[in-house]
């Protein structure tokens, strides 16, 4: 596989509830290493668009590729085995266990060792795996700066620091590709500035490439290599941060017409 292909690519994507059409026709690729931003209003799309690609939605119409792989009828397992992993948009960890434990949860299907070779192995292989596996999970609590409240119990800590955990639990997968659902969310602005160094060291020293939907648009373009603008299930824009944002169908749906018509218009 040549340094072109694309992590994901997403062929002319449809979705309907019934009569609803939550996309229509939607192709975008994402490149290896970059942090990708879909964008819109609510409604949009984006939540769908998300869900297509883990697998929790099947498209009605399209195609999707991870690392050059059809992987439209795949499940959501699937999906993740080989290496998309996601966070949800309301919180999803497991209020009375420790993040120590919800961290290693995640990566319990990473473990090669089963029940029985663990008891064969348990001096040799298995012990062994335990070990690089809890170095694994040490290195990621270091890394999102959670080790004050590695034994604490998740759901006693404050929403800020919940939705990094959360993150944790996603990183510990070891994913390719990672999707990141409204990961500012009801954060207060030191926790964006957090999050948002988090995502970017995860992509620049990790290697991790993202998906990320964000209302937030100072994060947005600051730390988005490239933006995707959803409106009414179509995809209106595709482009670097500044350009996307300059697109006159972009401001018309952000802005509303009468803003976009109210500008000067050169003869
Ligand atoms: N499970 C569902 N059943 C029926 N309609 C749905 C379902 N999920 C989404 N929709 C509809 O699909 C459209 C797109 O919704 P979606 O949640 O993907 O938008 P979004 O851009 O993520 O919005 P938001 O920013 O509000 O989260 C909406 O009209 C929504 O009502």
């Amino acid at each position: 596989m040549g340094e072109d292909t694309p992590v994901l690519a997403v062929d002319g994507v449809s979705l309907r509830f019934g009569g609803v059409r939550a996309l229509t026709d939607v192709s975008f690729a994402v490149r290896p290493g970059e942090i990708f931003s879909i964008i819109g209003p609510n409604g949009a799309g984006k939540t769908s668009m998300v869900n297509c690609i883990s697998g929790r939605y099947r498209p009605t119409e399209g195609r999707i590729h991870f690392d050059g792989q059809n992987i439209t009828r795949l499940g959501p397992n699937r999906r993740a085995g080989l290496g998309i992993g996601r966070t949800f948009q309301n919180l999803a960890l497991f209020g009375h266990m420790s993040v120590l434990d919800n961290i290693m949860v995640g990566r319990h299907h990473l473990l090669k060792a089963g029940f029985l070779r663990g008891m064969l192995y348990w001096l040799g292989g298995a012990q062994t795996e335990e070990l690089a596996h809890r170095r694994e999970v040490e290195e990621i609590i270091d890394f999102l700066e959670i080790q004050p409240v590695r034994k604490a119990m998740a759901g006693t800590l404050p929403y800020g620091l919940r939705k990094r955990v959360e993150l944790a639990r996603a990183v510990a997968l070891k994913p390719k590709l990672i999707l990141l659902d409204e990961p500012m969310a009801g954060m207060n602005l030191e926790e964006k500035e957090d999050m948002a160094r988090f995502i970017t060291d995860l992509n620049a020293e990790w290697g991790m490439t993202v998906l990320m939907i964000e209302h937030d648009m100072g994060v947005v373009m600051d730390i988005s290599h490239r933006v995707m603008v959803l409106d009414f299930g179509r995809k209106i824009a595709e482009g670097e941060p500044e350009e996307v944002m300059a697109h006159p169908e972009v401001r018309r749906a952000y802005l509303g017409e009468d803003a976009v018509q109210a500008e000067p218009v050169e003869a």
